[in-house]
C-alpha cells in the first residue's frame, strides 16, 4: 500500500528531455515553514560568498554556508572554507527530503537572498566531487522566486515558481545537459532562503588547486556578479 502511495505522490518530469527535474511544492506546512525560515536565519552561520575573479577578490551580497556529515573542504575560486556539522533543523528537513524522494544526501549548501536583487547566474551543479548524476534537493523558504532552466545545447528554456516551503529535485543527468538560475528581480523585497542537499563522493580525490574553475561570467559585470554570482566548487576531504 505505501509503495502504491509513494508511486502517486511522484510529481511529473518537468524536463522535456536529457535529465529530471521534479517539483513536489510544499513539503511543510505553512506554519512549519514560517519556524524553519525563522530558526535558519538565526542558527545558521551565514557569510558573505567571495570569489577571486581575474585576480579581483569579489563579495557577494548574496549569503552562503556549507554544512555537511564530514568536515569537507572546499575551494571556491581560491578561497577555502571547511563544512559545519548538521544544525537540528538541517537534520530535520534532510530526513523530510530523503523521506519524500528516496535518496540520501551528505552535505548542504544555503543560500540566502536578501531580496529580489540578489540572485544567481547561470550554472550546472556538476562539480567532480559530487556523485556523479546524483540527486540535488532544493528547499525554499521565504519570498517565492522564479527558478529557470536552459538546455545547453538547444537553448530552450522553462521557469517555474519555488514557493515558501517547497521542494524541488533535480536527478539524472540534469546537470550535464542543463543549466539553472535564479534570475534577479525587482518585484521581490523580501528575503528567501534555499538549501541545496547534495551526495560528495567521499574518496579523497581532490582536485589540485590551480585546476579551479571560475564561477560562470555570463556577460555580467562586476556589480551584478557581486549579488548574482553562479556557482562552482571543488571539494577537499577531511584529514
Ligand atoms: O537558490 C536557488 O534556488 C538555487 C541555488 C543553486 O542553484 C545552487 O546553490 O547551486
Ligand atoms: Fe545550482
Amino acid at each position: 500500500m505505501d509503495l502504491f502511495r509513494q508511486s502517486i505522490e511522484q510529481p511529473d518530469n518537468l524536463l522535456p528531455k536529457d535529465g529530471v527535474v521534479k517539483y513536489y511544492g510544499e513539503l511543510v506546512s505553512l506554519a512549519s515553514a514560517d519556524d524553519y525560515f525563522n530558526r535558519l536565519l538565526t542558527a545558521i552561520e551565514w557569510k558573505n560568498d567571495e570569489a577571486v575573479i581575474y585576480g579581483k577578490r569579489i563579495i557577494t551580497k548574496r549569503k552562503v554556508a556549507w554544512y555537511a556529515d564530514h568536515a569537507f573542504e572546499y575551494t571556491y575560486s581560491n578561497i577555502t572554507k571547511r563544512a559545519l556539522p548538521w544544525t537540528s533543523e538541517l537534520l530535520e528537513l534532510k530526513t523530510l527530503v530523503e523521506q519524500k524522494t528516496g535518496e540520501h544526501f551528505n552535505a548542504c549548501l544555503l543560500n540566502l537572498y536578501h531580496d529580489g536583487s540578489e540572485g544567481m547566474a547561470w550554472h550546472s551543479d556538476g562539480e567532480k566531487d559530487l556523485k556523479r548524476n546524483g540527486a540535488i534537493a532544493s528547499l525554499s523558504f521565504g519570498a517565492e522566486r522564479k527558478f529557470a532552466f536552459k538546455h545547453k545545447a538547444s537553448k530552450e528554456t522553462l521557469a517555474l515558481v519555488l514557493e515558501h516551503g517547497s521542494l524541488l529535485v533535480m536527478q539524472g543527468t540534469t546537470q550535464t545537459y542543463w543549466q539553472h538560475r535564479l534570475p534577479p528581480t525587482k518585484k521581490v523585497t523580501e528575503p528567501r532562503i534555499n538549501l541545496t542537499f547534495r551526495t560528495i563522493v567521499n574518496d579523497n580525490n581532490t582536485t589540485p588547486s590551480n585546476t579551479k574553475r571560475e564561477p560562470p561570467l555570463d556577460g555580467h559585470d562586476i556589480q551584478q556578479i557581486q549579488s548574482d554570482l553562479g556557482r562552482s566548487l571543488t571539494v577537499r576531504h577531511p584529514m
